[in-house]
């Protein structure tokens, strides 16, 4: 395993017990007994962030973006942790979805009636 997906698999164990024993003065547990509703909110928040850091210039821009990146990567692991999603089912799909481009995989699919998404 590379080295640097361990510090992933360790906070994936921790927010594991966070899911099951719900500590007090925990901020995961916090977040999850807010349910989907409260995590969905602030992955979405931690998504613009992200979002607004990447057109940041210069290096410092760059290391607000890595900064945000944690905690959308942070959120979106709780999520998974509340459903009881573990990263490997995660890391699973998308060995499944490997050399498969996006745009052929689009193709393949049924077309939708109407979608309304701007990048369709
Ligand atoms: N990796 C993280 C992590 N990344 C980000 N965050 C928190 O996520 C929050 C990000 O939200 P914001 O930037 O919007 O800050 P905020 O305004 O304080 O947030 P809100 O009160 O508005 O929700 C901050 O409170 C961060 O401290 C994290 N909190 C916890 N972890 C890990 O989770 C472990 C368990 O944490 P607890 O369950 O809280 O003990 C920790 O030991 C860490 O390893």
């Amino acid at each position: 395993m590379p080295e640097s997906l361990l510090p992933l698999d360790r906070l994936m164990a921790t927010l594991r017990t966070r899911a099951a024993e719900r500590p007090e003065g925990s901020y995961t547990t916090k977040l999850m007994n807010g349910g989907a509703e409260a995590i969905g909110r602030k992955i979405r928040e931690e998504a613009e962030e992200l979002i607004e850091a990447a057109d940041e210039p210069d290096e410092a821009g760059r290391q607000h973006a890595i900064y945000e990146a944690g905690d959308l990567i942070y959120h979106a692991m709780v999520l998974m942790a509340w459903r009881g999603i573990e990263l490997d089912e995660v890391a699973a799909e998308l060995a499944r979805r490997e050399g498969t481009s996006g745009l052929v995989e689009k193709a393949s699919r049924p077309a939708k009636k109407d979608s309304g998404t701007a990048d369709s």
